[in-house]
């Protein structure tokens, strides 16, 4: 129910969408933007040269107020479309969803399997079916956890619905034939309209509401990014351009990213000799490549000129990376957003301060106007890998910083830090749990944090094992009764039985150590013992020996 609401939030945010669509029909859709782009049109949209498209960004950029408008679409209302005997047979029609620059959403629930579907209805004045059908043609051919599941199509014809309306007609209502066909008239008029209605998975929630309304934790991102570069590798794995990539057209569905929304989407591949041909490599698709299309600021400034190709989703993944990494305040006015977009949008690129480290790289080379310069998607993922490894490589030749951040804490505080810093790759105990004790050891969590599950080698374990080992009793010694007062009973418990347990293996990790120890001329202090929940400062001296095991 929430989620509707916040569902029903986004659609009127959605009205405000600035949008470019294809130049067949954007006379009909944005009048608004006809001024600005007839000035230079012709001129600009059959030249590339990017000094040329700089002008018109920055002219795009001034209209981002401008306001898309679908009033000469025709589309139905709830209740006309409710009322389609094909529909309502299958169908319980619940709500409108939104309206875009092409078609009507509801939301419907399948009379049969009760699954909830969005229906897509996209309404055309023509009776080119393959122009009708694009959507769905290229929407059938994804499988992808990633991308908004496809269900099924077809089209409303005014045939249909008149052979629908007179099947369902009672005697009683015949009466009424002649205002009820009157009415059907108007809605889908003479000129051969027809309805492309495509069924796909209901998801509760867009990028953009989610980034708009939750604070977002760094593993959430860094988890939502990943399935973006996922799902945007499989669609151009199939040869496909999204060309409208925006956080209003990337849902999630159970959290799970789902890209959606194909109707600008066209099948494209890049050849060697940089021309895009279509999926059988042979004509030019010189249609999809002059269509101007996008929304602001996504669309890459390319799209500007007839020569593009899939790397125009890269330039608007940039974007969205940027955003959802630094999310605008929840009450930054447009007027506040304005400049930071244009700066983004410049060929020179003025990026905020705060962007730093690898997604400053990022962003900044995925907004690059040059689609040469840009990353590709091969190139983020390694990019995020190296610089994983990097940290890691990072962590472990400072010694550990897991155990320094949260040194004096009892093991299962450490776990829980680790766990906390690495969620994506450590699921439970078990998997750090390596000798299954069932109690996560400073040496599997040493290795949980140096490698993830990597297998240490037996001496680096055991010279880590003794590395800790050493800082932890040094600490303890000067600070294990500050530490030990300032936690609460549980806490005293947990403290105490670690270092029980600690002692337990004393006489094994002894002879280690020893033997480390006599290496590195370093003598091994053992400061305290505890019995009983009592901490007994024992021997406080520098240089005490390890006592037998208890
Ligand atoms: N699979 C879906 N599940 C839930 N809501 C959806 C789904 N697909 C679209 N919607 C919602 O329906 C509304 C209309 O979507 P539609 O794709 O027609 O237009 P748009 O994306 O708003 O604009 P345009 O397609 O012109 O960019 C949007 O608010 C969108 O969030």
């Amino acid at each position: 129910m929430e989620q509707d609401d916040r569902h029903s939030e986004g659609l009127k945010e959605h009205s405000e969408n600035t949008r470019l669509s294809s130049s067949t029909s954007r006379k009909e859709i944005l009048p608004s933007f006809d001024v600005e782009l007839d000035n230079d049109s012709s001129e600009s949209m059959s030249n590339s040269d990017s000094s040329e498209s700089e002008t018109n960004n920055s002219e795009f950029i001034n209209n981002t107020d401008s306001q898309c408008s679908s009033q000469s679409l025709d589309l139905p209302t709830l209740e006309e479309f409710s009322s389609k005997t094909r529909i309502q047979k299958d169908f319980n029609v619940l709500e409108k969803l939104g309206e875009g620059g092409f078609g009507a959403v509801f939301k419907c629930k399948h009379k049969v399997d009760n699954n909830l579907y969005a229906l897509k209805v996209i309404p055309h004045q023509s009776k080119d079916q393959e122009l009708i059908s694009k959507e769905a043609k290229v929407f059938c051919q994804f499988n992808h956890p990633n991308i908004v599941r496809y269900h099924n199509s077809w089209i409303l014809t005014e045939e249909d619905s008149a052979a629908d309306e007179d099947d369902d007609k009672s005697q009683e209502q015949q009466d009424d034939d002649i205002q009820f066909e009157e009415q059907d008239e108007e809605s889908h008029s003479t000129d051969g309209s027809q309805i492309l209605v495509i069924q796909m998975e209901f998801c509760n929630i867009t990028l953009r509401q989610r980034i708009d309304n939750a604070d977002l934790s760094k593993e959430v991102k860094s988890t939502l990014l990943n399935e973006i570069l996922e799902g945007l590798g499989y669609i151009h794995s199939e040869g496909v351009m999204h060309r409208d990539l925006n956080p209003k057209n990337i849902f999630l569905k159970n959290g799970t990213i789902k890209i959606g929304d194909f109707g600008s989407a066209r099948n494209a591949v890049q050849y060697e000799d940089g021309l895009c041909r279509n999926m059988n490599g042979f004509k030019i698709i010189e249609d999809v490549m002059t269509d101007y299309i996008g929304t602001l600021p996504y669309c890459a400034p390319e799209l500007n000129s007839r020569r593009y190709d899939k790397r125009v989703d890269l330039y608007s993944l940039g974007f969205i990376l940027y955003e959802l990494i630094y999310p605008f305040p929840q009450n930054t006015t447009e007027q506040q957003k304005e400049p930071v977009i244009k700066g983004l949008r410049q060929k020179q690129i003025e990026i905020p301060e705060v962007v730093q480290g690898s997604s400053r790289c990022i962003i900044l080379k995925l907004l690059d106007h040059d689609p040469d310069e840009r990353m590709t998607l091969l190139d983020i993922k390694q990019y995020l890998e190296k610089d994983k490894s990097n940290q890691l490589e990072c962590m472990r030749k400072t010694g550990t910083q897991v155990y320094e951040a949260e040194a004096g804490e009892t093991d299962s505080e450490i776990y829980r830090y680790i766990k906390e810093r690495e969620k994506s790759k450590v699921e439970s105990v078990q998997d750090i749990d390596m000798n299954s004790s069932a109690i996560p050891r400073r040496k599997e969590l040493v290795q949980v944090s140096m490698g993830f599950n990597r297998q240490l080698d037996y001496s680096e374990c055991m010279v880590e094992q003794y590395n800790l080992q050493r800082k932890l009793m040094k600490l303890q010694q000067t600070n294990i009764m500050d530490i030990y007062s300032s936690l609460s009973e549980e806490k005293r418990e947990e403290m105490v039985h670690n270092i029980k347990h600690q002692m337990n293996n004393l006489e094994q990790q002894k002879k280690v150590m020893d033997t480390l120890s006599r290496k590195s001329d370093t003598r091994i202090h053992f400061v305290s013992s505890i019995s009983n929940k009592k901490v007994i400062h024992e021997n406080p001296t520098e240089h005490s020996t390890i006592p037998p095991n208890e």
